[in-house]
């Protein structure tokens, strides 16, 4: 009898090699994500975390390596096959990246309309509940992009990447640019939802509250290659420089000794 696809990895990454030009960013970057994990992934700037998510999402491919989501290989698939599995996570950018030209409901059913799963009505439906699942108001779907606050941007952005119930949720710094407290009520917001959905989570950050607030795991970016993959308690224990100065200088200190205060 076959295993159960859900037996696989969400995602595995073996030997990933990357190559801009002259700039080796990647060399033998090995990292397995298991189903319902909130992996934060950690590293110096220029370290290569966005280009590792850029990976997953298809928008960038390695030199050399495997990558497989879902237990498929994303490096050797047929085009809609890559499409098919490209459903099946969702994506936070950065600044939110929703359609400047497009309402918040827009924006929020341009996913649905793209895999062509829904009709009209349904989509409507859809939009509704994924903004109330964001904590919005109905009336927010006739907004432009330009009328929200930076924390609206991202309940938005974060109800476009849930629109189609993906399995997995990418986020590329998910707090950058919000005030403590708003930061706060997102984190607690992704926290939720990653509970509720049985979501599977990769995250960038640089922020120790967010890191404490969600990661099951921290999987720390140096050296061009994954220096420690382990509990936040046990990376806190890792002997090198780049652990040192993220988690145990002033910042980190204060953060986690928030985090530890029972926060
Ligand atoms: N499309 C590209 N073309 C050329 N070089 C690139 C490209 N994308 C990324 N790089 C380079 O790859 C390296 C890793 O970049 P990346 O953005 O992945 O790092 P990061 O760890 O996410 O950094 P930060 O924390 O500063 O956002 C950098 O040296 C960057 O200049």
């Amino acid at each position: 009898m076959n295993p159960p696809a859900n037996c696989h990895p969400v995602i595995e990454m073996r030997g990933v090699v990357t190559r801009f030009g002259d700039n080796l960013v990647h060399d033998g970057v090995d990292l397995r994500v298991d189903a319902g994990e909130v992996v934060a992934l950690v590293g110096g700037s220029g370290s290569g975390k966005t280009t590792l998510l850029r990976h997953v999402i298809g928008l960038t491919r390695p030199a050399a390596g495997e990558l497989r989501l879902f237990g498929e290989s994303l490096l050797d698939g047929r085009a809609e096959h890559i499409r098919a599995l490209q459903r099946r996570f969702g994506v936070l950018f950065q600044q939110g990246a929703l359609f400047s030209a497009f309402t918040v409901g827009e924006n929020i059913a341009f996913p649905l309309r793209e895999a062509r799963v829904a009709t009209d009505a349904e989509i409507r439906d859809l939009v509704a509940l994924k903004l109330a699942m964001v904590e919005l108001e109905p009336a927010h779907a006739l907004l432009k992009p330009a009328e929200l606050s930076g924390g609206m941007v991202k309940r938005v952005a974060l109800a476009r990447a849930l629109a189609l119930e993906p399995e997995l949720l990418l986020l590329d710094e998910p707090t950058a640019g919000l005030d403590p407290d708003r930061s706060t009520a997102f984190v607690a917001l992704i926290r939720d939802l990653q509970r509720r959905l049985g979501l599977t989570v990769v995250l960038v950050t640089h922020d120790i509250d967010t890191l404490a607030a969600l990661a099951t795991k921290v999987a720390v970016l140096g050296e061009r290659r994954i220096l420690s993959y382990a509990s936040l308690e046990d990376t806190l224990k890792v002997d090198h420089p780049f652990i040192h100065r993220f988690f145990h200088g002033e910042h980190g200190r204060r953060a986690l000794a928030r985090v530890q205060g029972g926060n």
